[in-house]
């Protein structure tokens, strides 16, 4: 090798290896990737910006991780669509029927990412709280599952995880205090939880568990620290669309609050209500789930 070519892949592989080098062709293990350099860009705007301004520390959070994942994509999946929280505006305005915007490309789309570039965007800005996390997704339009979810990754990045499709989590362990007959426990928003979680909660003898972030919650129940997640009154598809992937993959139950599929990259991405829980559990909590829901 001349020194001139030496030289030359030497810079390209500094490079490569400042940006986040070349990624994984395979897509779980992509997602993977993304999600985590996005948490390590996430973590450096926290560190260099502190917690005085919070808001300012939100904003910041949200475009860096946005941008990151925006370049990717593009740079390494350029035949992709994407839906994401940072760009989808047009997201209340469009409608099949009731057209007010162009119809977005994702529609037409055979793989389409879903990104939440920061989920849990007021525990990030939050001083000492590590409930937060990016969420990256594939959703291809040749599937055989209703959710259409081909992988999935939520990296954790202030709690040092990442769980993916690529490396499904095995399945959870039953709890011993739920073996014992002990309270089931039902991870729930800090901020937003659905307004019949409490009156469900005591109905069944369980314990909520407040957290920040849907892939939060939904990776505490893949763990086994939590044995459900419920949420009601309002969310978008890239809220949920990662964690239920790992959900699904882990072979969790992961449906709608009344147990109707979880669907996405729809022309509406609003998908207000979930529930997550071990399969064991579920028909359970749909009963209960049944007597609090909602009217329309
Ligand atoms: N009632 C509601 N309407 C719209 N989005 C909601 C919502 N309740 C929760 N969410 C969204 O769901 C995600 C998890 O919420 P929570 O932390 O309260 O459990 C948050 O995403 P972002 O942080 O990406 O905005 C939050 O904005
Ligand atoms: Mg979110």
């Amino acid at each position: 090798m001349s020194e001139r070519t030496e030289t030359s892949a030497r810079v390209n592989s500094q490079r490569e290896s400042n940006d986040g080098g070349v990624p994984p062709v395979n897509d779980a293990a992509f997602a993977r990737w993304l999600a985590d350099r996005a948490g390590q860009t996430l973590l450096q705007v926290r560190d260099e910006m502190g917690f005085a301004d919070g808001k300012a520390l939100k904003v910041a959070g949200d475009k860096a991780a946005h941008h990151l994942m925006r370049a990717e994509l593009a740079r390494w999946r350029p035949a992709d669509a994407v839906l994401s929280e940072e760009d989808d505006h047009a997201r209340d305005a469009w409608s099949e029927g009731e057209q007010t915007t162009v119809r977005p490309e994702r529609l037409g789309a055979s793989r389409v990412w879903i990104i939440d570039p920061l989920d849990g965007t007021r525990e990030f800005s939050e001083e000492g709280r590590s409930d937060w996390a990016v969420h990256v997704a594939l959703w291809t339009a040749d599937c055989s599952s209703p959710s259409c979810l081909a992988a999935g990754a939520v990296a954790m990045p202030a709690q040092h995880r990442t769980i993916a499709t690529d490396k499904s989590p095995a399945y959870p362990p039953l709890p011993l205090n739920a073996a014992a007959g002990g309270p089931i426990r039902i991870a729930a928003s800090r901020t937003r939880p659905p307004a019949f979680v409490t009156a469900l909660a005591e109905e069944i003898g369980a314990e909520l568990v407040p957290m920040g972030s849907a892939g939060v919650k939904i990776a505490a129940v893949v763990s086994g620290e939590a044995d459900a997640y419920v949420h009601a009154g309002g969310q978008y598809e890239w809220d949920s669309a990662a964690p239920v992937a790992v959900a699904l993959a882990t072979g969790l139950h992961a449906s709608r609050i009344d147990g109707s599929e979880l669907k996405y990259n729809e022309a509406d991405p609003k998908l207000p209500d979930l529930v997550v829980c071990r399969k064991d559990l579920a028909p359970r909590l749909l009963a209960a789930l049944q007597r609090h829901l909602p009217s329309e």
